[in-house]
């Protein structure tokens, strides 16, 4: 019996632009459940406007984007999201728990209406979440004590606490060194287990040792297949168009359309990264 892959994000041929200067064109995208994809592309290519329609955030002024069989509003509880930049200042004086449980807010469960205060059952799982991304100790912090790779690890665990399907990250590790990258791709990997994860990154190279799939943005999209990444395809990729790249691993096939691709039951690699960012082997 053949197994159908289940879609939970679909965008199909959405254009969006800011006060008429357009940003994305034509952009179809499948994202199937399970799937670790990253997104790549250069800067000002559009990948957090993208990001923004599938949270919700913004309406494509053409096409069509469903996520989880249902528009991306009605579908936003269903998401975790970690920005590029927290949304709060750092000196703002609050504990880390305090900033984790801020994830679930607007869930429907969470604040006590009695009271105005969190459930202890909130603060358990805040803090379960907490232990999940290696960051328990840091529960009674300031959040501005905290590092750059501290602070990552906190806001994913904000993003984790409303136990959402699937997990959206904005560059996660734009601030942090290359160990620490490392540390929260690895932690990303086990999460995988359990969640679809898209993460926006500028690092080709190093993000397609980790994720199933390479998407590359720069206004439009286009899907190739390849099974190794390497200086050719690199700056083939870098150009100015739109582009998803599909690394097959164990498949010599390349050059499919994004169409082609997003039919594909297979799992999938994918990459590009602009020149002045790093590429790591
Ligand atoms: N709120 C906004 N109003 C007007 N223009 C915007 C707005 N947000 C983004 N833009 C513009 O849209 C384009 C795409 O921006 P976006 O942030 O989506 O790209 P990006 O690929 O995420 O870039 P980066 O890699 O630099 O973060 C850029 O030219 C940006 O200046």
């Amino acid at each position: 019996m053949s197994t159908v892959a289940t879609a939970v994000i679909e965008i199909e041929q959405a254009s969006f632009a800011y006060g008429g200067i357009p940003v994305l064109e034509d952009v179809s995208l499948r994202v199937e459940a399970g799937e670790f994809l990253g997104l790549v592309g250069p800067n000002a290519g559009g990948k957090s406007t993208l990001l923004k329609l599938v949270l919700g955030l913004l309406r494509p002024q053409q096409g069509r984007i469903s996520v989880l069989g249902r528009s991306p509003k009605q579908a936003r509880r269903h998401l975790g999201y970690v920005p590029q930049y927290p949304a709060f200042p750092r000196d703002f004086p609050i504990q880390v728990l305090d900033v984790v449980l801020m994830g679930r807010l607007g869930l429907g469960r969470g604040l006590s209406s009695r009271f105005g205060a969190w459930r202890q059952r909130d603060r358990e799982i805040a803090r379960q979440t907490l232990i999940e991304v290696e960051a328990g100790e840091l529960a009674a912090q300031p959040i501005g004590a905290l590092s750059g790779g501290q602070l990552q690890r906190v806001l994913l665990a904000r993003a984790l606490v409303g136990e959402p399907e699937i997990l959206i990250l904005d560059e996660p590790t734009a601030n942090i060194d290359h160990r620490l990258e490392g540390e929260i791709f690895e932690l990303l990997a086990q999460l995988n287990k359990q969640l679809t994860i898209v993460v926006v990154s500028h690092d080709i190279g190093f993000i397609s040792s980790y994720v199933s799939r390479v998407a590359c943005l720069n206004r439009t999209l286009i899907c190739h297949r390849t099974e190794a990444i390497d200086g050719n395809l690199i700056n083939e990729l870098y150009g100015e168009r739109v582009r998803l790249i599909n690394h097959h691993h164990g498949d010599a096939q390349t050059d499919l359309s994004a169409a082609a691709a997003a039919d594909s039951k297979e799992p999938q690699t994918s990459l590009h990264p602009p020149q002045e960012h790093p590429v790591h082997g």
